[in-house]
């Protein structure tokens, strides 16, 4: 389970638009039995940039997929990678707080998180029941 989803966000990886960091990054998302990819997209402005792991998730979710089981994510890093905060407070979304995250570089050097551990105290829904109380 584990490689296989490793070798997925390798394989997503390669087809990374990066003509501006030219750095390349995979992601793998597995939700019940399906596996989506996604890979860096960059563009001329760059802001619009979207992430490796955004891209996996949102074609996850977009199909209908909403329950993230695990997620790799994979980088030429001396390293594992380590996803970028808007990625953390995205995967918050669709991950319990004891979901798997395996970061990993191209070496193999890999790391077991957990949702909680890559993002305490993430903002959720529920922080926004208080101002409905009277
Ligand atoms: O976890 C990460 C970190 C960075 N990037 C991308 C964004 C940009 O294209 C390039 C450099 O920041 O790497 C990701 O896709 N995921
Ligand atoms: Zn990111």
């Amino acid at each position: 389970m584990k490689d296989q989803l490793i070798q997925e966000a390798i394989e997503a990886r390669k087809q990374a638009y990066v003509p501006y960091s030219g750095f390349q990054v995979g992601a793998a998302v597995r939700t019940g039995g399906k596996i989506y990819r996604g890979c860096n997209i960059e563009n001329a402005s760059y802001g619009l940039t979207n992430c490796a792991e955004r891209t996996a998730i949102f074609k996850a979710v977009s199909e209908g997929d909403r329950k993230i089981e695990a997620i790799a994510v994979v980088a030429d890093t001396e390293g594992p990678v380590s996803p970028c905060g808007a990625c953390r407070q995205v995967l918050s979304e669709f991950c319990d707080s004891d979901t798997v995250i395996y970061l990993t570089n191209l070496h193999g050097h890999t790391e077991e998180w957990t949702m909680e551990r890559l993002l305490p105290g993430a903002f959720q829904a529920q922080d926004m029941d208080h101002q409905n109380e009277s």
